[in-house]
């Protein structure tokens, strides 16, 4: 069953239109640097995944389709058949879903530091065990330390801080809820399937999606290309928004 997620709009309602889906953990506020350098040609829709920031949380566990409905609600919201689409980690398993499902509601995806199957499965059930019992801020400097490179922590420790409490505020039973989806997700059979025109990318150094994840999602999405961005870790979207930026750009703009 879809919800109504929280969004937020910038750019010109006339401009092609692109959805930007984020990370387990995060709120609409991780796709700033995207905002800012996409928002003067395109349209950027960017939502709270639900259970996270300002978005509904409904009792977990969650799906892939319970995912992937709230974006196409979102888009019947807006009255936007078809949109490019951007999703990073969990917000990229939402695209492959999407593209899969409604290949209708998807023009151009870009799938960043994601995988079609992120094993093992007793990890997320743990995950979503140990945000139940003791908050999402039990976990949330661990996930900061996949999101950046040691150096990026060193260089920008106030941008560390301000994002560790983004994901230490999320709720626990949304946070828990997107475990479920992703300890249940194999998205590898609909890869093939998948009509889209993608690009795939990822963070050299993300220990959370490591780059042969995209490999394995290139090779089986027809036509898919492949970009590994050196210097960047899980949130290579944030670290190195000077180098994703354009290719998102480039890729959007066909
Ligand atoms: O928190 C992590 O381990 C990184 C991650 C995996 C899926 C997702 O959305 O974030």
């Amino acid at each position: 069953m879809s919800v109504d997620v929280h969004y937020r709009i910038d750019g010109p309602d006339d401009a092609p239109a692109v959805v930007l889906s984020g990370s387990l953990g995060s709120t609409l506020e991780m796709w700033e640097p995207q905002a800012a350098a996409l928002s003067g040609d395109f349209r950027v829709i960017r939502y709270d995944i639900r259970g996270h920031g300002s978005s509904p949380v409904p009792d977990g566990p969650y799906s892939m389709a319970d995912l992937g409905s709230d974006v196409s609600r979102l888009l019947d919201r807006l009255g936007i058949a078809r949109a490019h689409f951007a999703g990073l980690s969990i917000g990229g398993m939402t695209g492959m879903w999407l593209a899969a499902h409604a290949p209708d509601r998807v023009d151009r995806l870009a799938l960043l530091c994601t995988s079609a199957q992120l094993g093992p499965p007793e990890n997320w059930a743990q995950r979503a065990a140990a945000v139940r019992a003791e908050g999402v801020g039990a976990v949330a400097a661990g996930v900061l330390e996949r999101w950046f490179t040691p150096a990026f922590a060193e260089r920008e420790p106030d941008t560390v801080e301000r994002l560790t409490a983004m994901v230490a505020g999320t709720p626990a039973e949304g946070y828990a809820g997107c475990c479920a989806a992703i300890e249940h997700m194999d998205l590898r059979a609909d890869l093939p399937g998948i009509t889209a025109s993608t690009l795939v990318v990822a963070g050299a150094d993300d220990p959370s999606t490591p780059p042969d994840h995209a490999q394995r999602i290139a090779a089986g999405i027809p036509g898919a290309r492949m970009r590994v961005v050196p210097g960047a870790a899980h949130l290579a979207s944030w670290e190195q928004a000077g180098m994703i930026n354009p290719l998102l750009r480039e890729h959007f703009a066909g």
